[in-house]
């Protein structure tokens, strides 16, 4: 197989991101690959250094920034999060397609990123949108993950996102109302209407 241009699967919080990437990655064993971000903050029980996260202090974090050792990085709910050019370059080295789940301030550096005469990653980039506003505050809630004013900070994030995409900046939105119907557009996507019927 070819190797594929990365993927950056982009959308509100809530919108079913991690979601679709997982069934990816479970669908296609061994053919995409997600890759681990680093994060200040504090590994949650269950959580593996180097799986779920790198796990590194405020300080190193700014260290690695000085170094230009992100393709993109964002604060969120006062953590830094960010996807090293490293991981990416090891993740496709192994043959995998690279995935990047990222939101709106990560999109704007890789399309930034994407300008540099020196870019290799040239992604493509699809966004996750939720139904209605109604329906990703009812998602937010049922996941169960946050409490109130997290959810209150999604949601106004949530706003700027989608305005985001209405500029047209995505090569692909996809509605995600049915998630089967939803993953079966993303897989479209990604193997250019070449997916498999299933
Ligand atoms: N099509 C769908 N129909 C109903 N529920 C859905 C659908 N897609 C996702 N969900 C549910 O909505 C919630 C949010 O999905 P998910 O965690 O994948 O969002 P996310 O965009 O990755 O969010 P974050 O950026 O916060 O990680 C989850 O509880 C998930 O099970």
């Amino acid at each position: 197989m070819s190797q594929r241009r990365p993927v950056v699967i982009s959308g509100p919080s809530g919108s079913g991101k991690s979601t679709l990437c997982t069934r990816l990655l479970n669908t296609y064993p061994g053919a995409f690959a997600a890759t681990v971000s680093h994060t200040t903050r504090k590994a949650r029980p269950g959580e593996v250094e180097g799986v779920t996260y790198y796990y590194v202090s405020r300080e190193q974090f700014e260290s690695l920034i000085l170094k230009d050792t992100f393709v993109e990085f964002t604060k969120f709910n006062g953590n830094l999060y960010g996807t090293s050019k490293q991981t990416a370059i090891d993740q496709a080295s192994k043959g995998s397609t690279v995935v990047l789940d990222v939101e709106m301030e990560g999109v704007k550096q890789l399309k930034r990123e994407q300008l540099n005469a020196e870019s290799t990653m040239n992604p493509r980039f699809v966004f996750i949108k939720p139904p209605s506003f109604a329906v990703l505050e009812s998602r937010l809630r049922g996941r169960g993950t946050e409490d109130e004013a997290s959810v209150q900070n999604r949601l106004k994030r949530a706003r700027a996102e989608l305005e985001y995409a209405e500029t047209g900046v995505h090569d692909r939105i996809i509605v995600n109302e049915d998630l089967d119907k939803a993953f079966r557009e993303l897989e479209e996507f990604i193997f250019d209407g070449r997916a498999s019927e299933s």
